[in-house]
This record gives C-alpha cells, sequence and structure tokens, in this order.
C-alpha cells in the first residue's frame, strides 16, 4: 500500500481536528467501520517507517510510544505489521494499556509483541521511534511522562516518525506549549492539518516533503461537507482564476492601475510596487508623484507613467479616469490623515483598493472609516506590527488563522497577514496559508514588491482572494529562486521566471 498518496485535488483544502473529526464520523455513518480506518492508518504509518529504515540502511529496534487515545491505537497497528515484516519493535504504551477503549482496544489485543515499560532511558538505542502518544485530541501542554518521553526522543539518535500529529503540536493552529516531538516525518491522514503547514507545525512535522498523507479510505467526497475552508496556498488553489495574457490582450484589457507617489526617504517603494505590478502582466501604470519628488520618479522610471500631483485633489483627479481599475496606496504614502482620506475616496469612487505599509497604519484606530457605501475589493497587507496596530484585541501568535479571518470580516475585504506562514483571509471566511517564503525574504521593500503584485493581477480582473494568494505564492517562488543575499528590487527580474 503506497503510503504517499497524491494528496487529495480539492483545491488542497487542509482541515482542522474538529473537520476531521467529521470525516472521520461521515466515513463511519457512510459504512466505513472505524476499525477499520485506524488499521489503514496503522498500516501507512507502518509502510512509511519499513521505507525509511530501509532507505536509511538503518538497523536496530523500533519503539512505538503509544498514547491513551486512538493516536495509539495507530500506533499498536504500526507495530504489529512491522514485526509481521521482521522488524525488532516494541510498544511503549503511556499508562496503563488497560485503560485503552473501542479500536484502540481492538488493536492492543490484536499486538502480540513485546509492551514495555515507559522509560526515557529506553529509547537512547532505538533506530526508530514512532510517536503515536497524542494526535488529533491533544488538549494541554505535554507533562509527565510523556513530556519526559518526547524529549528523550528528540535527544536520541534515533529516526522520528509522528503518527498524524507530533506529539505537542496543535493541529488547529500549529502552536506548541511545552515540549513537542520533533519528527523527520510525518504521517496523517485524508488531507493535513493547518498545523502541519504553518509554522513551527511545518518544521516540527519534518518539512513539507516530509508529509506524507495517507489514504485510509475516507472518500474524496466527504471533504466538501466537513465545511473545510482552508487551504495550502499553491497553483492547485487559483490556477483557474489566474489571468492569462491572451492574443487580443491589450493594455487596457491588462487593466489600469494607479498608485500614489511615496515621499522621502521611501521614494522607492513605490517604484518596486508600480514595477512589480507590470511583471506580473499589468497593462499599464500610473505613478501620481508629490510635485517635489517628480523629477526623482519621473527619472528613475521608464516603463510607469509618472504624473505631478499638488495635493490630494491631483491624486483623485487622476482617479477620475474610468480607466483606472485599482488604486495601490501605502508604499511610502507617509502615515495620516491626508493617506487615509485618499484611500477612502479611493473605495468610494468603486475602486478596487490595495492598503500597504502607511496607508495601512494611518487606519490605526479608525478601521470604521473603511467601511464605505458600495466599496468594491479592499487588500490590506500588514505585517504583524502594522496588524497589531490595526486590530489590537487579535493575537495572530496564539491563531494565527483566526486572527486573519476575524480582521477580514472585520474589515469587510481581504487581509494578507504577512511573516513565515503568510495567512491570506477572506471576509466569507475562506483562507489559505503560504509555506514557500524563504527567510531571505525579511528584507526592506519585499512588501512593496508584494503588494503591487497583488495590485498586478488584480488590475486584471483576477478576484482579490486569489490575487492575493498567487501573489504570495509567485512572490515566495520568486525569492527561493534568488537565494540569501537577495534584495528587494532583485524580485522584479525574478517574476516573469516564476509566473504560470
Ligand atoms: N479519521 C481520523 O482522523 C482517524 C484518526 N485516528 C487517530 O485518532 C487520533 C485522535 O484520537 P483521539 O483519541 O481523539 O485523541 P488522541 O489519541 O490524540 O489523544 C488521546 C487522549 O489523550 C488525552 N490528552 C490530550 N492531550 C493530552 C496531554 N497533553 N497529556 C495527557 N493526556 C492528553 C485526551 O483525553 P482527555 O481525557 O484528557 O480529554 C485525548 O482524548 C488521530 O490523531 C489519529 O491518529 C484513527 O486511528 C484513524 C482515523
Ligand atoms: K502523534
Amino acid at each position: 500500500m503506497s503510503v504517499t498518496v497524491s494528496w487529495k485535488a480539492a483545491g488542497h483544502a487542509l482541515v482542522s481536528p474538529s473537520e476531521m473529526a467529521k470525516a472521520d464520523r461521515l466515513a463511519v455513518e457512510g459504512g466505513v467501520p472505524s476499525a477499520d480506518l485506524m488499521e489503514a492508518a496503522g498500516r501507512a504509518v507502518a509502510d512509511l517507517a519499513a521505507e525509511t529504515m530501509s532507505a536509511r540502511r538503518a538497523s536496530g529496534p523500533i519503539v512505538v510510544l503509544a498514547g491513551p487515545g486512538n493516536n495509539g491505537g495507530d500506533g499498536f497497528v504500526s507495530a504489529r505489521y512491522l514485526r509481521e515484516w521482521g522488524f525488532d519493535c516494541a510498544v511503549m504504551p503511556l499508562g496503563d494499556p488497560a485503560a485503552l477503549k473501542g479500536d484502540a482496544a481492538l488493536m492492543r489485543d490484536r499486538f502480540d509483541g513485546p509492551v514495555i515499560e515507559a522509560a526515557p532511558d529506553a529509547l537512547a538505542d532505538a533506530a526508530m521511534i514512532i510517536d503515536a502518544l497524542f494526535g488529533a485530541g491533544l488538549n494541554k501542554p505535554l507533562e509527565g511522562m510523556a513530556a519526559e518521553l518526547v524529549d528523550a526522543a528528540n535527544e536520541s539518535r534515533a529516526i522520528r516518525i509522528a503518527v498524524d500529529l507530533p506529539s505537542g503540536l496543535c493541529g488547529a493552529t500549529g502552536r506548541v506549549s511545552g515540549s513537542c516531538f520533533r519528527a523527520d516525518a510525518t504521517v496523517t491522514f485524508f488531507a493535513p492539518k493547518p498545523g502541519h503547514i504553518l509554522a513551527p507545525g511545518r518544521f516540527l512535522c519534518g518539512g513539507q516533503d516530509h508529509l506524507h498523507v495517507a489514504d485510509i479510505g475516507i472518500k474524496d467526497a466527504i471533504l466538501a461537507k466537513t465545511g473545510a475552508n482552508t487551504y495550502l496556498n499553491d497553483p492547485g488553489l487559483w490556477g483557474l482564476d489566474y489571468p492569462h495574457a491572451g492574443p487580443t490582450s491589450h493594455k487596457y484589457v491588462r487593466g489600469h492601475l494607479l498608485v500614489l507617489g511615496g515621499r522621502e526617504p521611501a521614494l522607492g517603494a513605490c517604484r518596486l510596487a508600480s514595477i512589480a505590478a507590470l511583471r506580473v502582466g499589468g497593462g499599464l501604470v500610473t505613478l501620481a508623484a508629490p510635485s517635489e519628488t517628480y523629477p526623482i520618479q519621473a527619472g528613475a522610471l521608464t516603463d510607469v507613467l509618472v504624473r505631478r500631483i499638488d495635493s490630494n485633489f491631483g491624486f483623485l483627479g487622476i482617479l477620475a479616469d474610468p480607466r483606472i481599475a485599482v488604486t495601490l496606496l501605502g508604499p511610502g504614502a507617509g502615515i495620516g490623515e491626508k493617506t487615509a482620506e485618499l484611500a477612502i475616496r479611493a473605495l468610494e469612487s468603486g475602486r478596487n483598493v490595495v492598503l500597504d505599509a502607511d496607508a495601512l497604519s494611518s487606519f490605526a484606530g479608525r478601521l470604521d472609516a473603511l467601511a464605505v457605501q458600495n466599496k468594491a475589493d479592499v487588500v490590506l497587507t500588514p505585517h504583524e506590527g502594522e496588524f497589531a496596530r490595526l486590530f489590537s484585541d487579535l493575537d495572530p501568535n496564539e491563531d494565527r488563522l483566526g486572527a486573519a479571518r476575524k480582521a477580514a470580516k472585520r474589515v469587510g475585504g481581504i487581509v494578507v497577514l504577512k511573516g513565515v506562514s503568510t495567512v491570506i483571509a477572506a471576509p466569507d471566511g475562506r483562507a489559505a496559508i503560504n509555506a514557500n517564503a524563504p527567510a531571505w525574504l525579511s528584507v526592506g521593500g519585499t512588501g512593496d514588491v508584494l503588494s503591487g503584485m497583488i495590485a498586478g493581477l488584480m488590475v486584471q480582473g483576477m478576484p482579490a482572494f486569489e490575487a492575493a494568494c498567487a501573489a504570495v505564492w509567485l512572490h515566495g517562488e520568486a525569492a527561493m529562486g534568488i537565494g540569501p543575499g537577495m534584495i528587494a528590487s532583485d524580485l522584479l527580474d525574478a517574476i516573469p521566471s516564476v509566473l504560470p
């Protein structure tokens, strides 16, 4: 049985532990015995364990740490298969295995191999440790013997495989409090959970290339019934909405974007955003440059129309051109009333608006001002500091997905909460987690490039949520191709190489 089943399409949906429990329940109601699910789960773990032992040419004892619930049940199944295949495999239960119930008790009884006392020292000589302590049912930080076993496993030289989730990791939020098993690889079932993709969960599972999604007999069709609306951000999610240039497309079809020019000292920010918008296929970009900066901007830009503005009215005068579909405010715009006023007027004009950087900070404490009539799409692209200023009651460190979702609902727009796991959330509840951003992307100016990419895709007619997802993913891919030492402007030349 192949372990690494190509991940179910269905838009690469992720399921929370509670949605997974619903999938489980629906499968059983649909006639699949729950014991069969556990048997398939445990078999998938054993497959990966056996494959890994031979791939690493490892030999020696395998210890399965079995917890008090169904995660532990999976562990007993995997141990049974591994022994059938000739491996020296023992189960080390946490607590009294006689207390196991239901399917876990059944699988315990089917296991006739050694059951050894829980002792952290006994893990030192293991060639492999399989963590079947806790999975979707984790409901508090590890403590006592559970924590000691996980800490000892992490300090050992053993290959470490996690069943469903590394024990200590919350499947819903990707958060860890206290000890957590550090897996070299993880086998989960049916679909990944947000905790497998959100940092630090992604790293504790062994990295995305070592996250195996096993088919345990729950039909794809059940996914839609779980209500899952969280996605891994990748082309599978937004590819169908991507605005490929057609033979008849010309610059006005590909859209006209208006960018508000920046002021000292961040004159380059709006240039980065403007070129980025063209690089992703935007047809035309006008940069409205405050008069004192006009000569600099006009001298620095070839591909962008540069218009001089002496005041807000100048900007609004340009905005009156009906061909302008999207406007981007923020990069270098200056924080304050004037910038906020322009954003509101742009929204009132029915244009799609991307708010970044200073435009975001200009709304601190007055987000309600964004709730204008006949508002088109608005996309906010805060980093964590800007998010804290705008949504001081929401804590991304507690629940990143939940915070981004609540923020999106509150502003009635798309919120791109940037970071090592950028989350794109829509007011209708959809959210995507991005997982391809390399560490070197956190350098000045990359946010300006991203905001320009989002605006550049929206101006071509791509729906706001999908445009934000696509831009975030392309932004990460472009950075991956450049490598350490990258500066923001390098991204501009790298974008064409990653466009679909
Ligand atoms: N379709 C599926 O999803 C399948 C999943 N399988 C496996 O089942 C687990 C989920 O099993 P569950 O029994 O719900 O929960 P766990 O095994 O993760 O946890 C067991 C109980 O442990 C208690 N608990 C939780 N956290 C701690 C902690 N930090 N310290 C001590 N005890 C803890 C908790 O019980 P309480 O009484 O404390 O509430 C848990 O209920 C899933 O992850 C899969 O591996 C099926 O086998 C296959 C199908
Ligand atoms: K586990």
